[in-house]
């Protein structure tokens, strides 16, 4: 199928990279969100990433105009409606997409296909309280958008091979790799990254180490090009606590336990860079560890 038109649900920091990345390949895009000034900060960054890749030589300047020119933003969740394509890029809480899904199905197309940029929660479940679990898919993003190449494609039990063929030419046209995962709590790569970077916070909380000698060890010690506490903080603590959560939950096995330490810095409101504040503190000129 045809799809030239893309309604995006959500403009933290995922919603802002796929609009980028599906407006510079040639795509008509509506981006939602509850917030008005998520919507202004998503569009003013989009300009700026793409004002970076200008001057970096990788994107014309006729083409950024372009693409500016195909993203418009609405909080108005039914003006999605008339979308080929879908992507749920919201908060990581159950309830909160359900709530979407149910909010749209009364607007979209016969043909749309749903999807969710979900990190770790149950494609099928998510696709059974909708019309269509045929078209229904996880098409899970990674952070940065722009500059990650991997698409995860996680089919839910019931999708069918049309929806699977038509969001895998839509990673193609988008420049990208798929791969493709089984709906499992965290699908691939948030399985294996997601205990690393929760072993990390235990790391932290028992004392075996210090924010830095962490983040220190696993750059220089395991070549990884940001440290695990670093990389947590860049993805949201929010985010990796509820991943941990749907793998707990979902694997009810003692091994995914989220690190008490990670519990309490959400509690604390310390989400990492969207608040200033996680591991790292970013109110001054150069991170420091907050603790
Ligand atoms: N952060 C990452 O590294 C990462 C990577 C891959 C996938 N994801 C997934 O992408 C999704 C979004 O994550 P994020 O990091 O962009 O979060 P975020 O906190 O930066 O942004 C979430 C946005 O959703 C909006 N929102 C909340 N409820 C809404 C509703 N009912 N309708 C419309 N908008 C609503 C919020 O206002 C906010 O702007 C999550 O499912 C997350 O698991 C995140």
């Amino acid at each position: 199928m045809d799809i030239r038109t893309v309604g995006i649900v959500g403009a933290g920091q995922m919603g802002n990279g796929i609009a980028h990345v599906f407006a510079l390949a040639g795509f008509e895009v509506l981006m939602n969100d509850i917030s008005e000034d998520a919507l202004n900060n998503a569009v003013a960054l989009v300009d700026r990433n793409l004002e970076r890749q200008v001057s970096r030589g990788k994107v014309t300047p006729e083409d950024k105009a372009a693409a500016m020119a195909r993203i418009r933003t609405t909080t108005k969740l039914h003006e999605l409606g008339p979308s080929d394509l879908i992507i749920e890029a919201a908060t990581e809480r159950e309830t909160v997409k359900q709530a979407i899904f149910e909010d749209l199905l009364p607007h979209i197309q016969p043909h749309t296909i749903l999807t969710s940029n979900t990190s770790s929660i149950s494609i099928t479940r998510l696709a059974s309280r909708t019309d269509r679990p045929e078209k229904f898919m996880g098409f899970h993003f990674m952070n940065p958008v722009p500059v990650m190449q991997l698409v995860e494609l996680i089919r839910g039990i019931a999708t069918d091979e049309p929806t699977y063929k038509a969001l895998h030419a839509v990673v193609e046209k988008l420049g990208k790799t798929a791969a493709s995962a089984e709906d499992f709590p965290a699908f691939i790569v948030n399985r294996i990254l997601m205990p690393m970077i929760n072993e990390a916070v235990y790391t932290l909380y028992e004392g075996v180490g210090s924010v830095k000698s962490i983040d220190e060890s696993m750059k220089l010690g395991a070549n990884h090009p940001m440290g695990p506490l670093e990389l947590a903080d860049f993805i949201g603590l929010d985010t990796c606590l509820a991943i941990m959560n749907v793998l707990h939950d979902g694997l009810a096995d003692t091994k995914y336990r989220p690190c008490p330490l990670l519990t309490k810095y959400v509690e604390a409101g310390w989400l990492g860079r969207k608040t200033q504040r996680g591991f790292y503190d970013y109110r001054g000129e150069t991170p420091v560890p907050t603790r």
